[in-house]
């Protein structure tokens, strides 16, 4: 191996090694981009801060927000998009009016911007209309020419296509607006490139893992003849919930036999496959760039844009002192991907048969279907409980109702508790009977810990005859005038607070055993406990 190696003049300890970053990727060089994508728009003329520049055009077509869809088209035309689905948004929810502010601006509310890339601005917004967190792409350049908006709008095509795949970013909606293309999706925590630049050393068990989601991601193209093209750490995106991994910018994306038309663009120069320059695009030059991916992950190395170690990397020569330090089963597996023969790459099937990776399919299967079982043996038990709990009560009925047959049993009918209030004033001296005086409880009732009486919860005269009337009555301030005597000494002259007298009949109070002379101890309808049913997400 090592008389094959070529001189390496260059690469020295650190040479190659991310360095530190302290929110900025200074090390790296920004790959040659060609053709649209090479063309850079000058900050000042495409600040997406300023709301004006978008909202300040004259009023034509391109102020109204369409939106674009191409689910439900199933053929494809030459770009497949002459008739996207670009129904008319309105500006603001419930008019078609043009606004000063953008759809986007009244929509969503601008949190951080999450990162950049040649073709778009990426901002962690708020939607407004049901308080989630989304990432809004914007596109940098406005559409000048039919041929960039069409390529925008393949890219959104691209983006829904692969939308319900699990290793595929999460596409929610797209339009266009004042020129520029606006694509929602769902938010992730960060891309790879940031998470490596963050943790450094990536674990062996992590990698293979980031691989098996990207080899699965990339197998939904390719099984659709479709080619990537800019696969690299900074494209591929780690889930908010659960760590997994997705592809992401479908900006490249292109059917494998239109790429070898010239009609494709390449991606970034340090992820290319060597045959690419030739202008051969194939699905291995997707293998290619991913099993690079996976060796600057793996060993922490700065990939170079151009110069000797770009050609000894395409030459299959992987610098020994940064391979040396990952297992020989992944040197093994980076080394097929980045074969310089591209017939002799590994399909993205024949690499998720590895058996390695075969493994931890079906180790993940297994705990998918280990998750399921034990969601529906839970579902099933809550069922099963529930029935049962209806059984067990009719039975009850039942031997009650033979036992009362029987006369041996003599069913107990609880006392109905009454509070007859005797009226205190002459205008109520004539009601021919007591009414009912039912509370209701509120539960900012400043009551504390004091004992609280059925006295309490009447308020006078007006509130006495509003009750009549069957209206609760709440929250209104009694005068008392017996502040200072005892409530004991009150319930023995059968008074309330406010010197009423109060007659309690029939009322059999759990407390009635007790010595104390409590008709109703209003805590424990507080300490009432609560029954929470643990119910599942689904
Ligand atoms: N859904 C998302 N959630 C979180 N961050 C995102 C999301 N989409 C993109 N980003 C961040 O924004 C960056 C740029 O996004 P993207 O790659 O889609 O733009 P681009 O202009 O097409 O880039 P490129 O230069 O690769 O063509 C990503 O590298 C990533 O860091
Ligand atoms: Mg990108």
């Amino acid at each position: 191996m090592e008389k094959h190696r070529l001189p390496l003049p260059e690469l020295h300890d650190d040479k190659h090694r991310h360095k530190q970053c302290n929110g900025e990727n200074s090390n790296r060089f920004r790959p040659p981009k060609h053709k649209a994508r090479g063309s850079y728009v000058a900050a000042e003329n495409n600040n997406l801060n300023r709301s004006q520049s978008l909202g300040s055009c004259s009023a034509n077509s391109s102020q109204i927000a369409h939106a674009i869809s191409f689910r439900g088209i199933t053929e494809r035309g030459s770009l497949g998009l002459e008739c996207p689905d670009a129904s008319m948004l309105p500006s603001s929810p419930g008019s078609m009016e043009v606004s000063d502010r953008s759809h986007f601006e009244q929509c969503f509310e601008r949190l951080a911007k999450l990162g950049e890339g040649s073709f778009g601005e990426v901002f962690q917004v708020r939607d407004r209309s049901d308080g989630r967190l989304y990432a809004v792409k914007i596109s940098k350049q406005l559409f000048r020419g039919e041929q960039y908006r069409a390529e925008r709008l393949e890219e959104v095509r691209r983006y829904e296509e692969f939308s319900g795949h699990e290793n595929c970013i999460r596409f929610i909606r797209a339009w266009e607006q004042y020129d520029r293309l606006y694509m929602q999706m769902e938010l992730c925590r960060e891309s790879l490139e940031q998470y490596l630049l963050r943790c450094r050393r990536v674990p062996e068990e992590r990698i293979w893992q980031i691989l098996l989601d990207l080899l699965r991601g990339l197998k939904s193209l390719h099984d659709r003849n479709l080619i990537h093209l800019d696969i690299k750490l900074d494209n591929v995106l780690i889930s908010e919930d659960d760590e997994t991994c997705k592809l992401a910018d479908f900006g490249l994306v292109i059917d494998v036999d239109k790429a070898n038309n010239h009609h494709a663009t390449e991606g970034d120069s340090r992820y290319m496959a060597p045959e690419i320059l030739q202008g051969h695009f194939s699905k291995a030059a997707d293998i290619f760039s991913l099993g690079i991916a996976m060796l600057e992950l793996a060993c922490y190395m700065d990939l170079p844009a151009n110069g000797p170690l770009w050609h000894e990397l395409r030459q299959g020569l992987l610098p020994e002192e940064f391979i040396n330090k990952i297992s020989v089963e992944l040197q093994a597996v980076i080394k097929s991907m980045m074969n310089p023969n591209p017939t002799q790459r590994p399909t993205a099937e024949q690499l998720l048969s590895h058996p390695k990776l075969l493994k931890m399919q079906q180790k993940r299967q297994s705990l998918i279907s280990f998750n399921h079982l034990s969601r529906s043996f839970r579902r099933s038990r809550r069922a099963v409980w529930g029935r049962m709990c209806n059984w067990k009560s009719a039975a009850f009925r039942y031997i009650f109702y033979f036992l009362e047959i029987l006369h041996l049993y003599k069913p107990i009918t609880p006392p109905t508790p009454s509070i007859k209030i005797a009226p205190s004033s002459p205008s109520s001296a004539n009601m021919p009977t007591a009414p009912r005086v039912e509370f209701q409880l509120v539960g900012s009732t400043p009551i504390a810990n004091r004992d609280c009486y059925a006295s309490d919860f009447l308020s006078g005269d007006d509130a006495l005859e509003l009750s009549q009337h069957g209206t609760p009555v709440m929250n209104v301030t009694p005068l008392n005038h017996n502040q200072g005597k005892s409530r004991l000494d009150l319930m023995k002259m059968n008074m309330d607070s406010l010197g009423r007298s109060v007659q309690v009949n029939d009322f059999e109070s759990p407390c009635s055993g007790l010595s104390s002379p409590k008709v109703l101890d209003t805590s424990s309808f507080r300490r009432k406990k609560l029954f929470v049913l643990d119910f599942d997400d689904e």
